[in-house]
């Protein structure tokens, strides 16, 4: 499969801190693809250098062989990139914001209107949709987020912690949602903590630790005939007697 995304010795370092140690990750295009790691482990960072929020220290990124700090016009318009909730403005109502996101991305104003009624209606916001995203509970804020990433329809997704806070209902539609794009070609990177998730809808995985790749391929390959949270509690050594609590006891202990 050709890359969508190519990482080559990609590095962050704040201060004395190696945030992103030399990182390189092939991301076949049309591949669902997960970065899973320990809290601190470099993921966020790494999307960001990815998707022209952070400058690299060191090493380089490509989208579709195009250099992504060299082009950044062209390479963010294939992105959809997911923002923080604390990073939109709330002060618009949630069909406003998708309006909004689809006409800076120089879209036509029927076509976004269009779009942004699908996307409403894909995340269960229809009833939501004059409201202002101030006034969304925290799912919501997710769901208007995930969807102001797509109105211009990219080839390629990145999403930060995408389910979280997201309720079963919206999430399975987003798991379609996705699905379906990646069946049309497109690429998705997600970030998460949530191995179930990653097991049933990822093909790739690379488990990232202390800002290295400690494993990445195929779910397959990378799971290597165990399942994904045991390898990964393997991979980055993460279970230790500190979590053992002799105090903390539920009973009557009065
Ligand atoms: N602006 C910054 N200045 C200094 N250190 C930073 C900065 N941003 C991140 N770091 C450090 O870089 C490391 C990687 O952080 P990052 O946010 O990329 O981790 P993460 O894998 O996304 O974690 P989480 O799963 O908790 O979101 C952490 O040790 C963090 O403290």
């Amino acid at each position: 499969m050709a890359s969508a995304l190519s990482l080559q010795n990609l590095t962050k370092i704040y201060g004395k801190k190696v945030a992103v140690n030399g990182i390189s990750l092939d991301i076949p295009a049309g591949s669902f693809y997960g970065l899973v790691g320990p809290n601190g482990a470099g993921k966020t960072t790494t999307l960001q250098m990815c998707t022209g929020m952070l400058l690299p220290t060191n090493g380089s990124v490509s989208l579709f062989d195009d250099d992504v700090w060299a082009n950044l016009d062209s390479a963010r318009a294939r992105m959809g990139v997911m923002p923080q909730a604390d990073e939109i403005f709330d002060r618009l109502t949630g069909q406003q914001l998708l309006v909004y996101a689809g006409l800076l991305r120089g879209m036509d104003k029927t076509e976004v209107t269009r779009r942004a009624q699908d996307l409403l209606n894909a995340f269960d916001l229809t009833e939501a949709a004059k409201k202002l995203v101030s006034d969304y509970s925290t799912g919501m804020k997710k769901k208007i987020c995930l969807a102001s990433a797509m109105i211009h329809s990219p080839r390629i997704l990145f999403l930060d912690e995408p389910f979280e806070a997201v309720d079963p209902v919206s999430s399975a539609n987003l798991k379609d949602i996705l699905k379906e794009y990646v069946s049309t070609g497109g690429t998705v990177v997600i970030s998460s903590h949530v191995m179930s998730l990653v097991e049933k809808m990822c093909s790739h995985v690379a488990v990232i630790a202390n800002g290295n790749v400690r494993a990445a391929g195929t779910l397959e390959e990378v799971a290597a005939g165990s399942d994904l949270e045991n390898r990964f509690l393997d991979l980055v050594g993460g279970r230790h007697d500190a979590a053992r609590l002799d105090w903390l006891q539920g009973g009557d202990n009065e």
